[in-house]
């Protein structure tokens, strides 16, 4: 088999343009990468070879395409290559401007897209990349009104001017169409002007004017950036396999091909492979290396297949690239971004957290006033609640059966304080942390300002939903008419709120699956609420479980609710009835006058702060990305 697919068999085979000239420098080189994990089937454990002795590299200014049938490590490649890699063992060597990479600098000079365009769906497109800019862009090399003009440039250069003030849109809530919302993604990233850009299918579920676009744009900006592109794609029509300027064929996690696009056809023609005249080159190297599963016969011969075309192209891989010494990068090497003068071993340079904070919180609010049906619902529960509530138990007298009657509705007020709040906004919590879990690898913003910022937007619309609860309950119900009275017990009602969104906070951060979230969630608010202190005195509660008591903020603020209603009540009891004669009598039989109502109130509040704690800290953990470097 003849190694002669040079000139003649590149031009004789494709129908591309002339290669373009690769010669910008070397930004990420990689060296016999190999990736494998560990596998357990029954009691026996395998390794699993993912990716198979990789080498490459991409230069500025040009644009790879990652190219396999499902399952070759496309993905995984491009994990590998920006550091985002989790568990298994990865070896062989990755470097960035010709030096090892430093994870802080190498995030803040690249960028990724990922498949799944996390966005804010109620914000519109030049929100979004304002929001994204004053997160991401720093202010030491940025003013506002230059992050301004790096929006309106992103938005231009993706030509997104007709869709600027479209809102992104989810499957509620409609919005810009698939491609502009894939470019929307890209121009987040692209917003750092960075030197290498990792893209993992941007174009899957796409159609393929829209896939042609996105990919002509990308090659655009990468010209005109300098930047270094490398996307995974799965089987590309002719006219955008010919975009790009290189591709890596992968099967199997061992490279088939990796030169020129040009030069594929005539490769594979050298090496017995002719494409078919009218046939999408992708579509006939995806083929070829293939494993076909239909039958035991055919899945040796495509095995052998792949095996032969892995051979091949060991051989003749050093005739496919320019020699790499030709133009290594220097660390400051040519990038026509303002991120230029940023050394490559240099921290990150980060925003202030004040600032960080006040942008994310301003985000959150809007976020929260445009999401109607979320604030609507909950002012509607909590009136609903209320109407329900306070007819069930309508206005109270003071007589024996009022008794257990006060002691219902004040327990069913701080039920309501936080079932109604703590799952409808672990939902929202879970999306919004998936969102800052993307938005943070590229080194964004702080994981404090995150969480501060959510404390802080979702106890004020907390308190606003469940004060119109308890002002309904309150007075529909008539619980004792006295202004001291009502504004303590508002007071209470709050403190527990608080707690409440503490708590949703502690599970979402703590339980990165969002369906095992909905089970410890309601599973843990059923055992404070079995624990509250109406159902059971907690003297006669077993020892081994009495100790629940203190980690229980339902208890502290029942405790502090019935104080504060029960303890001037007289009531008249009928003869022969069983009756308490006033409130002091109430609370010493429930045992609810262990602590003040301030010193409840204080222990409610203490809990609140640490599950606050908690909930930052666990987060920190959760959200750390795991990831190997190389
Ligand atoms: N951590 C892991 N543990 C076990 N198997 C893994 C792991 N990571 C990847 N794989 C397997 O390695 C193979 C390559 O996965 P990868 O996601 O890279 O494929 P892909 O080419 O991107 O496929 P697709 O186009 O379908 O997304 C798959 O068979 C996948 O199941």
């Amino acid at each position: 088999m003849s190694a002669n697919f040079d000139e003649e068999a590149m031009t004789e085979g494709s129908n591309s343009p002339p290669a373009p000239s690769l010669n910008g420098d070397v930004v990420l080189k990689w060296d016999n990468l190999n990736y494998q994990v560990k596998t357990k089937s029954g009691k026996q454990t395998s390794v699993r070879h993912i990716l198979q002795n990789i080498s490459g590299e991409v230069r500025a200014g040009e644009v790879i395409a990652l190219i396999g049938s499902s399952g070759a490590g496309k993905t995984t490649l491009l994990n590998a290559l920006s550091g985002r890699i989790v568990g298994g063992e990865l070896s062989g060597s990755i470097l960035f401007h010709g030096a090892k990479r430093n994870p802080g600098s190498f995030k803040r000079l690249t960028a990724y897209v990922q498949q799944d365009d996390l966005m804010h769906p109620l914000l519109t497109v030049h929100e979004t990349l304002t929001y994204a800019s004053r997160l991401r862009l720093p202010n030491k090399q940025y003013n506002a009104k230059q992050k301004a003009e790096r929006v309106d440039t992103v938005i231009r250069q993706l030509r997104l001017e007709a869709a600027r003030n479209t809102p992104i849109g989810d499957a509620a809530t409609r919005g810009v169409s698939g491609g502009e919302r894939k470019r929307v993604s890209i121009g987040t990233e692209l917003l750092t002007d960075p030197r290498l850009l990792f893209l993992d299918e941007p174009t899957s579920g796409l159609d393929s004017n829209s896939s042609e676009m996105v990919v002509e744009l990308v090659k655009k900006i990468s010209v005109e950036q300098n930047t270094a592109t490398i996307m995974t794609i799965h089987q590309p029509n002719a006219r955008i396999f010919n975009i790009f300027d290189k591709v890596i064929l992968l099967s199997q996690g061992q490279l088939i091909y990796f030169g020129p696009t040009s030069a594929s056809i005539g490769y594979f023609a050298s090496i017995g492979y002719e494409c078919p005249v009218h046939e999408n080159p992708a579509d006939y190297f995806v083929d070829l290396m293939t494993l076909d599963y239909r039958s035991e016969e055919a899945l040796t011969q495509s095995k052998q297949q792949v095996s032969t075309l892995v051979e091949r192209f060991a051989e003749h891989a050093g005739q496919l690239q320019p020699p790499s010494s030709e133009k290594q990068a220097s660390p400051a090497g040519s990038h026509s971004g303002s991120n230029v003068a940023l050394r490559l071993d240099e921290p990150v340079p980060r925003n202030n957290w004040l600032y960080e904070y006040s942008t994310l919180a301003r985000r959150d609010w809007i976020n929260a006033l445009r999401n109607i049906p979320f604030m609507v619902g909950q002012i509607a529960q909590a009136v609903v609640m209320a109407l329900l509530i306070g007819f069930m138990f309508f206005h109270l007298k003071h007589d024996a059966l009022s008794i257990n009657n006060r002691l219902g509705v004040i327990f069913i007020i701080v039920v309501n304080a936080t079932f109604p709040i703590v799952m409808p906004m672990l939902t929202l919590y879970y999306l919004e942390r998936n969102i800052m879990v993307r938005e943070r690898s590229s080194a964004t913003f702080r994981v404090s300002s995150f969480f501060v910022s959510k404390l802080t937007s979702y106890i004020p619309i907390a308190l606003i939903a469940n004060t119109v609860f308890f002002i309904g309950v309150y007075f529909i119900s008539h619980l004792v008419f006295d202004a001291g009275k009502f504004f303590i017990g508002l007071a209470l009602f709050y403190c527990i709120t608080a707690a409440s969104v503490a708590f949703l906070l502690l599970v979402g951060s703590a339980v990165k699956s969002v369906e095992f979230g909905f089970v410890i969630a309601p599973f843990v608010l059923t055992i404070w609420l079995l624990f509250g202190g109406l159902f059971a005195n907690p003297h006669t509660i077993t020892p081994v479980l009495r100790w629940i008591r203190w980690v229980n903020p339902f208890q502290y603020a029942f405790s502090a609710l019935v104080q504060n209603e029960f303890r001037t009540l007289e009531f008249v009891c009928k003869a022969g009835e069983l009756c308490y004669n006033n409130g002091a009598e109430v609370i010493a039989a429930y045992s609810v006058g262990r602590f003040t109502i301030w010193q409840d109130a204080l222990l409610t509040l203490m809990i609140t702060f640490v599950y606050i704690i908690l909930g930052y800290a666990l987060l920190r953990w959760t959200a750390k990305p795991k990831t190997i470097w190389l």
